[in-house]
């Protein structure tokens, strides 16, 4: 069955469960990643999981939660891959918008995220700046979709260690912006940069996102 359970229920309390239920979920993929229990185990666990997820398809959506403007009238994307209170998948990245009006975000990636040994993967990393660099257009009022992502890696992205990723906007010409951004050590040290093309589609200029 497919229903639109934000319609039914209170929305806040339900994206409030959702976000502890998400949070759950990470725990589970960080132990899927990191179990060392003997095979038996890993079979009841397993089933029982099955079981539980189950129950959640009980009622299902049609689509994750939207993207929409919160009570505080700030915009949030609950099923956004990337900061997603209520995707399993993100990491969650928690972005600011500086006083300057550029992204900032402190992040720890974890072991789930390894690519090369005890790396992140070199994918991982365009995924959080290509949020960054759409993050950082969209608060110069000029949001779009990522045209072009181009990524240097300078050094090994490590996990289970604070960094900090940042993100400009750096110029635009007609419905094409750029923006450039970076993940770094706290103490600055870049260790993956990237620009970004972003074109706003025909149909925002007339409707462009809040910030
Ligand atoms: C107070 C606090 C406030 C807080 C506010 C916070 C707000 C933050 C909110 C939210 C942040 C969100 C951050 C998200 C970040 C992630 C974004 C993604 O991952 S997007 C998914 C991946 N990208 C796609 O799926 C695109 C797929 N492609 C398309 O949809 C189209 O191709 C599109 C829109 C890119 C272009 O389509 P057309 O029809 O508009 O393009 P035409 O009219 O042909 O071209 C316009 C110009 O752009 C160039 N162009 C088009 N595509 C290009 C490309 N791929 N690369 C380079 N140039 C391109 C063309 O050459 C043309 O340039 P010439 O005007 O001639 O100079």
């Amino acid at each position: 069955m497919t229903t639109d359970l934000a319609s039914t229920e209170d929305a806040d309390a339900l994206l409030a469960a959702l976000a502890v239920l998400t949070r759950q979920a990470r725990e589970l993929v960080d132990a899927v990643v990191l179990t060392d229990v003997p095979e038996s185990e890993i079979a009841a666990v397993t089933a029982e999981l099955g079981v539980l997820t189950e129950r959640l398809r009980a009622r299902r959506r049609t689509s994750p939660q939207p993207f929409e403007i919160g009570p505080d009238g700030v915009p949030r994307h609950a099923g956004n891959a990337v900061t997603g209170s209520a995707n399993p998948h993100a990491l969650p990245l928690v972005v600011q918008t500086t006083p300057e009006r550029t992204a900032r975000a402190e992040l720890t990636f974890r072991p789930t995220h390894e690519g090369p040994p005890a790396s992140v993967h070199g994918g991982i990393s365009a995924m959080i700046l290509d949020h960054m660099l759409g993050h950082a257009v969209a608060v110069a009022g000029v949001a779009g979709m990522t045209g072009t992502l181009t990524v240097r890696y300078l050094r090994r992205v490590p996990y289970g260690e604070p960094l900090v990723a940042t993100a400009e906007y750096t110029r635009s010409e007609g419905r094409k912006s750029w923006s450039e951004g970076r993940i770094a050590l706290p103490d600055g040290t870049p260790l993956v940069e990237a620009t970004g093309l972003f074109v706003t589609p025909r149909q925002w200029v007339e409707n462009p996102l809040p910030g």
